[in-house]
């Protein structure tokens, strides 16, 4: 064999598995299609935050309008755009660089399976005793008339001068995201989505409290509106929906979803199972065929599609090549939609608590009115605390701007199943935005 372990793809889902194996000795290859570190890396989490964060700081200095401040702060966004390149750029060079020096054959090109331990790159064939498919998603494309008047998400990522109008297909966590930043910019924003909320996977109280704001900062929502076409009128577009209500708008950004790569990979001559959700794998990620893994977003998968979740596979992938037998046991994994202000879930939602009362009670926790002082002058600021009958936390929704760092926390006591006593033998800084979530939770979880 060539290598031990071939990864196709370089993303968060297989250069996680590819240093450690090779740190213990292994012989190990990554392919890669296209930008060196994948989505996160390049045009995802990373290159989203880096723009977002003025965003954020201006947001933030809002609550103490009249308060102390009063000049609103304007951003830049081609200096912020260039700024961007500055930092992100070098990141995949910096990654095939560290590939380099560690040993880690990186081949370029697009890979594809012969059988369960060959791959062939540019008519070239590589042999492995493991491969593990790392290839991610794609936006989805919607195919309608004008399809290709629509953007994606990495294209928004690179724009250089914000439009003037924009509107977005869909009102998922990109769209969000995304039109927070343009209306923030003073935009004309759009959003036409099929259902007849934002954010279906969130607390309806608190989308429903960033929709309302949102809404107030220039955004239009068209809720039960699917997009029909999209056609060139002059200098700009009219995106016409279903029902007939046509949008004039100088951008259209489709953010409907995003689908799994795995197309023309040779699963079918191969015999890997796969579905329109992605590659179908058993408790330890293996696919049908046993040599081969996958790992990431492009797992057919009920947990969120999100870097750390990545990352966990893939460094359980590690372990499984060097001999650790068990299956994957995922933790409760938290999810962010970055839009000001943030919000966050984990483990049981206040749904799911709700339809199942005999099981779970929820607490509403306002934390921005009862703690100002430590949040900023953010009274919206809300928890909904999940608990079992034991009064143990289970799960957690957020809105707020420290809602990242807050639901790690939260994570963190879930997973290790933390009662009032636990919590109680630690000393935390104060004033800060956790020790205050920490004082209020403390009052409901469970005491030994
Ligand atoms: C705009 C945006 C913002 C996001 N923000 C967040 C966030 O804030 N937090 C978060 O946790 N997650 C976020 N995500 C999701 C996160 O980016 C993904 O969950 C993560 O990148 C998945 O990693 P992966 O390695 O599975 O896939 P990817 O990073 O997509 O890597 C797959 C790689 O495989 C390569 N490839 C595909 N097919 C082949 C082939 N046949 N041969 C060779 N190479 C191939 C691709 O070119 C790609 O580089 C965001 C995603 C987007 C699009
Ligand atoms: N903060 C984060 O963690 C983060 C940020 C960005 C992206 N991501 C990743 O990207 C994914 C989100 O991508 P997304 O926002 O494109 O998808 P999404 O699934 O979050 O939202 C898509 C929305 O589009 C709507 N829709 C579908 N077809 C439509 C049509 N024809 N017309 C109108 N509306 C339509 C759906 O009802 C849904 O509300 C996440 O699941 C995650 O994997 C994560």
């Amino acid at each position: 064999m060539d290598y031990d372990v071939i990864f196709i793809g370089s993303g968060h889902a297989t250069w996680h598995a590819a240093v450690p194996l090779k740190q213990a000795g292994k012989n190990v290859a990554i392919m890669e299609e296209d930008t060196v570190a994948g989505t996160c890396t390049n045009y995802g989490c990373d290159a989203k935050i880096l723009l977002d964060g003025p965003f954020e700081l201006s947001e933030q200095l809002k609550q103490y309008r009249g308060k102390g401040v009063n000049d609103s702060v304007k951003i830049d966004w081609s200096q912020l755009m260039a700024y961007k390149h500055d930092i992100i750029d070098p990141l995949s060079v910096q990654m095939t660089g560290l590939f380099a020096q560690m040993g880690i054959d990186l081949i370029m090109g697009h890979a594809a399976l012969t059988d369960g331990h060959t791959v062939v790159v540019n008519d070239k064939s590589y042999t492995a005793d493991a491969i593990v498919l790392g290839t991610g998603e794609r936006p989805a494309k919607l195919p309608i008339d004008g399809a290709e008047f629509l953007h994606d998400s990495r294209e928004f990522l690179d724009l250089e001068a914000m439009p003037a109008r924009i509107t977005f297909i869909g009102a998922g966590i990109i769209s969000l995201e995304f039109a927070a930043m343009a209306a923030a910019l003073g935009s004309d924003v759009h959003i036409v989505e099929y259902g007849q909320r934002a954010l279906a996977a969130f607390n309806k109280d608190h989308v429903d409290q960033l929709v309302t704001k949102l809404t107030a900062a220039g955004v239009t929502f068209h809720f039960g509106e699917g997009l029909a076409s999209v056609a060139q009128v002059g200098d700009h577009f009219q995106a016409v929906t279903d029902s007939g209500l046509t949008i004039d708008t100088d951008y259209v950004l489709g953010a409907t979803g995003r689908v799994p790569n795995v197309e023309n990979l040779g699963l079918e001559a191969v015999g890997i199972a796969y579905n329109r959700h992605g590659i179908e794998v058993d408790d330890h990620l293996r696919t049908s065929v046993t040599s081969v893994y996958a790992s990431g977003d492009v797992i057919d998968k009920k947990i969120a599609r999100l870097t750390p979740t990545a990352t966990f596979e893939s460094n359980y992938i590690a372990g499984q090549i060097l001999g650790s037998p068990a299956p994957i046991d995922y933790p409760v994994i938290p999810a962010v939609v970055f839009t000001m202000p943030r919000l966050a879930q984990v483990g049981v939602t206040v749904a799911q608590a709700e339809a199942d009362t005999a099981t779970y009670h929820v607490q509403d926790i306002a934390y921005g009115q009862r703690l100002a002082f430590q949040y900023k002058n953010e009274l919206d600021a809300d928890l909904k605390a999940v608990f079992d009958q034991d009064n143990y936390l289970v799960g957690a929704e957020i809105i707020g701007n420290d809602a990242p760092d807050l639901i790690n926390l939260l994570t963190l006591i879930i997973n290790g199943h933390m009662s009032a006593n636990d919590l109680g033998k630690q000393v935390f800084a104060f004033p800060s935005s956790s020790v205050g979530i920490i004082d209020l939770l403390q009052l409901a979880l469970h005491r030994d």
